[in-house]
């Protein structure tokens, strides 16, 4: 047996290697070539798993270690009975540890009290909810807005998307779908932004076609004042620079980038490649995630002061992601050195260890 796996996933020769040969490659590299003496393989969201890389393949399991699926062509891999597996929720803590972070900078940057704010969550799925737990702890209101839980009768309350608009703070966490019953292209769009309510704030971190970047640029210099914290970018890594000088915070598509948060999107994997093989699992999942320091819950939320943003920084600052990926690009513009997906790719590939802070069960 023979695996090719994406170099960026944590521990997968440790716990693939006793059932087969493991080669690692770069996401964004790997080609039909490397698959032809292959069974199963391994990717993460950069890599496009299609006929075009699987045709003529012997790839027999494929395995993503990730929440989104839109790089994954699934119709190929049912029609030609290629069993697959994916991590759901495996970094959702680590995103609504990312929103809590952005929303407290937010808060301390524009003087904005979050006891008076409302958040409009859009996606109430592992991500969503998450953040929605965040938000209780804090005491902070919120609504949600997620046509397909609500049709399939979930039970708790929804609203539509006109008034997710009249949030402060509108966030979103939706898959990328371009077309079936509740399509996420664009989503957000001209119509949503201009509706948004004077200097709120939008965060996306979901995909970046979800929000109409183009729009969302020239929504950031208009009167309407509205702060972007960006995550994801259409045409990622091509990311729009000029987008990129607008937005509040911009960070590198790290927002899931905990450590726990990739090492159980690698064993998520391992399981279904066991229950697959008829293997039972050698190792836990507790045996592998790291013990990390908690974050104390204020009583009493202080915003405007700074005192949240303050208490959160020693266990997750975005500010240090988005001061590093400015850094970073504005060499890019200078010098003309190394392209932006090299850079964009670079960030990623060499990103801090970061370890979750909230306990949320
Ligand atoms: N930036 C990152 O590092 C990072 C990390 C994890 C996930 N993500 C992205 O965030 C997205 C959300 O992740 P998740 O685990 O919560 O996915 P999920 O599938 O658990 O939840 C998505 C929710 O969106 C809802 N939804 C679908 N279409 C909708 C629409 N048109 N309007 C409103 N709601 C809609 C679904 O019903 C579902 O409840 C993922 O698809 C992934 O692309 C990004
Ligand atoms: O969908 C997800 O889980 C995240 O977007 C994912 O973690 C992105 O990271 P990548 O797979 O590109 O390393």
């Amino acid at each position: 047996m023979k695996i090719i796996a994406d170099e960026n996933m944590p521990l997968v020769k440790e716990l693939f290697e006793p059932f087969a040969e493991v080669e690692l490659l770069a996401g964004r590299n790997i080609t039909t070539a490397h698959l032809t003496d292959a069974d199963a393989l391994l990717v993460r969201s950069v890599t496009q798993v299609n006929s075009s890389l699987l045709q003529g393949s012997n790839i027999k399991f494929v395995g993503s270690a990730t929440i989104g699926t839109d790089h994954i062509d699934h119709q190929y891999l049912d029609h030609n009975g290629i069993q697959f597996a994916y991590a759901p929720g495996c970094n959702a803590q680590a995103v609504a540890e990312y929103v809590l972070s952005g929303v407290a900078y937010w808060a301390q940057h524009r003087q904005k009290d979050l006891a008076e704010c409302r958040v409009g969550i859009i996606g109430a799925g592992n991500v969503g909810s998450k953040v929605a737990q965040v938000l209780e702890l804090l005491g902070i209101n919120y609504l949600l807005n997620d046509p397909p839980l609500e049709s399939q009768g979930d039970s708790r309350s929804f609203v539509p998307l006109a008034a997710i608009q009249q949030c402060d703070i509108v966030t979103c966490h939706v898959p990328l779908a371009k077309d079936g019953q509740y399509p996420t292209y664009h989503l957000i769009n001209e119509e949503f932004l201009s509706g948004m309510l004077k200097g709120s704030l939008l965060i996306n971190s979901s995909r970046g076609a979800v929000l109409d970047n183009e729009v969302a640029l020239q929504a950031s210099k208009s009167e309407q004042s509205i702060d972007f914290i960006l995550d994801v970018w259409e045409n990622e890594p091509e990311l729009n620079l000029e987008l990129l000088n607008e937005t509040l915070i911009a960070t590198p598509h790290i927002a899931g980038y905990s450590q726990e948060g990739k090492i159980r999107g690698t064993y998520q994997l391992y399981q279904a490649f066991c229950q697959w093989q008829g293997i039972e699992p050698k190792v836990t999942l507790k045996e592998l995630l790291p013990q990390a320091p908690k974050w104390n819950v204020p009583a009493q939320i202080d915003s405007q002061s700074g005192m949240l943003y303050q208490s959160l920084q020693p266990f997750y600052d975005i500010k240090q992601d988005d001061s590093h990926m400015r850094q970073v690009m504005s060499t890019v513009i200078r010098e003309g050195g190394a392209t932006i997906t090299e850079e964009f790719d670079s960030l990623r590939k060499n990103y801090p260890q970061r370890l979750e802070f909230l306990e949320l069960g």
